[in-house]
């Protein structure tokens, strides 16, 4: 074989080598290293059965999912948020698809705003399983509203349920995991706590004050090797957030929910959180495309991304006005996702 064909040859196969990694970086859900970690990484499966896992949220969406993958990995659970009923619910179903025992899940009604029951509601936690691993702070709202539209109570809820009301509970979750020298303190917060986009200002508030709460609190910890602080970014994800987010005033609901079947499958959403938990990885984006790119987009290019995201802002707002969800058919048809 002549040095031209081989050269050719190997010029072929690094030219295919390099297409199908730049495929799986386009079609890619998560960031660089999370997708290591996934691939090379921690199993959940190793890392996290036999441990207690205290999820907030955890009546719906996210959290909810959270529980049924948590339970069926062996992990012992308290569930929160603010309806018992629901999360009676979603206990049952744990015990239906897994292993644990009535007595390995505490169901534990709690509202994030009313930060003097946090006290009692995480002594309730210690006298029952005598340790807490994980603290998943997941609860939260979100919000589909202009900004001159709505009204400033709407800021201040927000801000008290998303940001103070995670504050305070770690607040009361962490002298214990200090006196451990161990633990797992997950917050879930959104990739508009990288950035922003159009009616969600005071969602992204909230979310980047989390990233500033926690980042700091990360290095305060740093004596304390084995207490991880992780934040997880997830980008539109298929679950309740619409229905329950805050609009032009405290007490009105959103109208028009628009489909939500072209976001990312839940399931798919907390097995990445799960890999980001059992590989200790102190930030995760969690996004299809095109919104993970922004995560990029904002951090190494911030004037061209802001000039693409002003872009798209208007489109969100045309979206939403017109009963879309704000984030739909950006650049491709909608497609169905199994959840
Ligand atoms: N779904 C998405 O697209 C998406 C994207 C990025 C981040 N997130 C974040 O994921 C987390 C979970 O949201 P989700 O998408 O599952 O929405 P969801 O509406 O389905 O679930 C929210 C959960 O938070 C609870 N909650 C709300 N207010 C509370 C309060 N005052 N006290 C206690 N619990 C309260 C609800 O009862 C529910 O269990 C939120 O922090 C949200 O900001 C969601």
């Amino acid at each position: 074989m002549s040095w031209d064909l081989l050269w050719s040859l190997l010029l072929a196969c690094a030219l295919v080598y390099l297409g199908v990694q730049l495929i799986r970086f386009v079609r890619a859900d998560g960031d660089l290293t999370l997708l290591w970690a996934e691939w090379q990484g921690r199993r959940p499966e190793w890392e996290l059965p036999d441990l207690v896992a205290w999820v907030t949220g955890a009546s719906s969406g996210i959290g909810e999912e959270l529980a049924y993958q948590l339970s069926k990995l062996g992990t012992s659970l308290v569930l929160s948020s603010r309806n018992a009923d629901k999360l009676e619910r979603v206990k049952n179903k744990c015990l239906e698809i897994s292993n644990l025992k009535e007595k390995d899940i505490l169901v534990l009604p709690l509202d994030l705003t009313d930060r003097s029951s946090h006290e009692a509601a995480t002594k309730k936690v210690l006298q029952y399983f005598g340790q807490i691993d994980i603290l998943v702070n997941n609860g939260g709202r979100s919000q589909r509203s202009l900004f001159e539209e709505t009204n400033l109570d709407v800021y201040k809820e927000i801000m008290d349920i998303n940001f103070m009301g995670t504050v305070s509970l770690t607040k009361c979750v962490l002298p214990h995991m200090i006196e451990r020298k161990q633990g797992k303190i997950v917050t879930t917060s959104s990739l508009m706590g990288l950035g922003g986009v159009a009616l969600v200002s005071g969602y992204a508030a909230t979310k980047h004050a989390l990233h500033g709460f926690f980042n700091s609190l990360r290095s305060e910890l740093a004596v304390y090797p084995e207490i991880t602080v992780m934040l997880i970014c997830p980008g539109p994800v298929q679950s309740n957030i619409v229905e329950n987010a805050f609009c032009e005033e405290v007490s009105k609901k959103v109208e028009n929910t628009g489909n939500q079947d072209y976001k990312m499958a839940t399931s798919r959403c907390v097995r990445l959180m799960l890999v980001s938990m059992a590989n200790d990885l102190k930030e995760a984006w969690i996004s299809e495309q095109p919104y993970l790119s922004f995560c990029y987009i904002w951090q190494y290019a911030p004037t061209w991304a802001w000039w693409l995201t002003n872009k798209l802002g208007y489109r969100r707002i045309e979206n939403f006005k017109s009963g879309l969800d704000a984030d739909s058919s950006y650049f491709r048809p909608l497609e169905k996702k199994s959840n």
